[in-house]
C-alpha cells in the first residue's frame, strides 16, 4: 500500500548546530482522500553505533556520559550507559564507528560486522543509525578512551549477564544499546549466565 505526497511547503524553524524544518504536504491515501499534515522534522544527522564484545570474558564494553535530553527528561543524573555511537559527520558509516571507537573507548577495532540500519525516533527525527558488533581484546587497547574535545565519556567493561539484568532494571535504558545487547544475545554470541 503507498500513499501519494506532494509537498507545498517547506520551510527551516532553526539551523544553529542541527537543523529543524516545517513541512507542509497532502498526502493522498490509497481510497482517494487527501490529508493535508504540517509536521517538524529534526536533522541531526545520520550515526553509527558498535557493540565491542569478548565471547572468552563474556563482556561488552559500554560508555557512560552526560546526556542532557535524557536529564530534562526523567534522568535524574543524566548519565547515559550506551554503545560507542558518534555521528558519521562525511565519513562512512564503518570509517565513522572505527574511529568512534578509538575515541571514546580506546579499542582500535579489527573486524567489524555490519547487522542492520534503524530509524531510531521516525515520528520526526530523521536520523537513521547504522548497527556494528565487533570482538575485543586487551591486545587492542590503544588508549583509556574518553572522547575528543568537550567529550566526557567512561568507559565500562560490563560482564555480559549484568549487562542484560541492567536492561532488565532500567539502569541501561537506551535504544541503541538494548537493541545490540539483545542481538548478541539472540545471536549466541555471549553466555546469558
Ligand atoms: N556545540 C555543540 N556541540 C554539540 C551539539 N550537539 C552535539 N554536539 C557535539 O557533537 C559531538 C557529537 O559526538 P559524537 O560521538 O559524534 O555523536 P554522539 O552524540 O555520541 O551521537 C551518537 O549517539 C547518538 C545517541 O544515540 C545518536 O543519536 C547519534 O546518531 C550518534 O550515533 C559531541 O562532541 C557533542 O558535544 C550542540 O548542540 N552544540
Ligand atoms: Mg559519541
Amino acid at each position: 500500500m503507498s500513499v501519494k505526497i506532494n509537498l507545498i511547503k517547506h520551510k527551516i524553524l532553526s539551523e544553529n548546530w542541527f537543523v529543524l524544518h516545517n513541512y507542509t504536504y497532502d498526502l493522498t491515501r490509497h481510497n482517494g482522500e487527501t490529508l493535508r499534515h504540517k509536521r517538524e522534522v529534526y536533522d541531526r544527522g545520520n550515526g553509527a553505533t558498535i557493540l565491542l564484545y569478548n565471547r572468552e570474558k563474556n563482556s561488552v564494553v559500554l560508555t557512560r556520559q552526560f546526556r542532557v535530553a535524557t536529564w530534562v527528561n526523567g534522568n535524574e543524573s543524566g548519565m547515559l550507559i550506551e554503545t560507542c555511537a558518534g555521528l558519521l559527520d562525511d565519513d562512512s558509516p564503518e570509517e565513522c564507528i572505527r574511529k568512534e571507537a578509538v575515541e571514546e573507548t580506546g579499542y582500535v577495532v579489527g573486524k567489524v560486522e555490519k547487522l542492520f540500519e534503524a530509524y531510531m525516533s521516525p515520528g520526526g527525527v530523521t536520523e537513521l543509525i547504522h548497527f556494528f558488533a565487533a570482538e575485543y581484546d586487551e591486545s587492542q587497547r590503544d588508549n583509556a578512551g574518553g572522547g575528543v574535545e568537550d567529550e566526557d565519556i567512561d568507559v565500562l567493561e560490563i560482564p555480559f549477564p549484568q549487562a542484560l539484568a541492567m536492561v532488565k532494571d532500567g539502569q541501561i535504558r537506551d535504544g541503541k544499546t538494548i537493541m545490540l545487547l539483545q542481538h548478541a544475545q539472540l545471536a549466541g554470541w555471549l553466555r546469558n549466565a
